[in-house]
């Protein structure tokens, strides 16, 4: 077989990047005819925007496993033994400088690794990252807080190995199941958001907020939103699933009414923080169900974005969008299968511009971002 840019990949230790294989360009041809199928032909589809294919990905997610001498951080195996991808070439350079250092610290610390069988040990995973400038977040997720003390003790040391280290907390996820993360987050740093400069924003990041994994491809979405709405004139607009506020502070616009919806409150407290920031005093976020927001507003916005998780905006809110009488609705998805489905009960709404943004090199992965106009 021929080498691929992983050597995770051709030794058979990883087959995340299912898709290494093959050419990228192939890779870029193939979704795009994909999406195509899914979405449509009849729309004006823009040529897709390609990724950088390696040191994209801003987010490492690393379950630990091993010992206190020897920690493996990346991946478990089928047989549930853990595969050390502190290398991993997704990540991005800080990222990667920064894995051996934490390494280092699960020593220094004695926290030991969780064992998933024996459910013993204290430290589950490790979550990192990176801002565009180079700043990082450290999260540390714990089955209870008895390492808390020695991770404070120890945290100065890591800070001056590794001064990037900007926002730094312990998660606690206590449970026996197969989740990231659990809801109590613990801040140890006096700065608790990470800044995420994007598309000229400065995005404030907290820990348990959604961001895009691949910064670029982040600013391209947002830069595509703000030129493709631009002209529509819409003086009204919700960012439903808005996460930190990517899209709505990009369409922000003296006399313009944005709302964001998002279920994470941690999110809306860093989108709510940026607003304020910038002085925006027509955005504001909320949290809650996009849905159940929708169906109880008084009136419909002249324009709607939606970026939904994977399973995509469901039947009760492409139903709603359907009769809303809304002009237009931007839909941001990650899921080209769920996308089609959630068009397929929106008739009235016709996507007539649409672009793929190649979010995931080397998966089958993708967002697609569509402009939709009333008929
Ligand atoms: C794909 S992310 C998009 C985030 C944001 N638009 C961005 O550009 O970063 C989907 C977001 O939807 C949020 N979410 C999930 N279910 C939700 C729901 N029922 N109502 C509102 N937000 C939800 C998640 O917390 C996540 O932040």
């Amino acid at each position: 077989m021929t080498a691929t840019l992983c050597h995770h990949f051709d030794a058979g230790r990883c087959r995340s990047c299912s898709w290494l294989g093959l050419p990228y360009d192939a890779q870029l041809d193939d979704k795009q005819r994909q999406v195509a199928a899914l979405v449509g032909t009849d729309l004006a589809w823009e040529a897709p925007v390609a990724s950088a294919q390696l040191g994209f990905r801003n987010k490492a997610k690393m379950v630990v496993t091993g010992t206190v001498d020897e920690p493996t951080l990346g991946i478990l195996d089928a047989a549930g033994s853990g595969v050390d991808l502190r290398d991993c070439p997704l990540h991005t350079p800080g990222i990667r400088a920064a894995l051996p250092l934490l390494a280092d610290f699960v020593r220094t610390a004695a926290l030991t690794p969780y064992d998933v069988p024996a459910r013993r040990g204290e430290l589950k995973h490790l979550l990192v990252t990176e801002s565009p400038d180079g700043g990082l977040m450290v999260r540390f997720v714990l089955r209870s807080q008895e390492p808390g003390a020695r991770i404070r003790k120890h945290l100065p040391a890591l800070q001056a190995a590794l001064p990037a280290m900007v926002v730094a907390s312990v998660n606690l996820q206590p449970e026996h199941k197969a989740v990231l993360e659990g809801e109590r987050e613990i801040v140890l740093t006096e700065q608790e958001t990470l800044l995420m400069r994007v598309a000229g924003l400065d995005l404030h990041l907290r820990p348990q907020s959604f961001f895009q994994t691949n910064t670029v491809m982040a600013a391209e979405l947002y830069e595509r939103a703000r030129a493709w709405t631009g002209d529509l004139a819409a003086a009204s607009i919700w960012d439903l699933y808005c996460g930190v506020g990517g899209f709505a502070l990009s369409l922000a616009r003296p006399g313009v009414a944005v709302t964001g919806i998002e279920v994470s409150r941690e999110a809306v407290a860093s989108a709510s923080l940026t607003a304020a920031e910038l002085g925006l005093s027509d955005v504001r976020f909320e949290a809650g169900d996009a849905t159940a927001y929708a169906v109880r507003a008084a009136a419909p916005p002249d324009l709607v974005v939606v970026n939904p998780p994977r399973r995509g905006i469901g039947p009760e809110l492409s139903g709603w969008l359907e009769s809303s009488g809304v002009e237009h609705v931007l839909y941001s998805s990650c899921n080209a299968t769920t996308l089609a489905a959630d068009l397929a009960a929106m008739p009235s709404l016709r996507p007539v511009r649409g672009q793929l943004l190649d979010m995931f090199p080397n998966t089958g992965h993708y967002e697609v971002l569509t402009l939709l106009e009333r008929r």
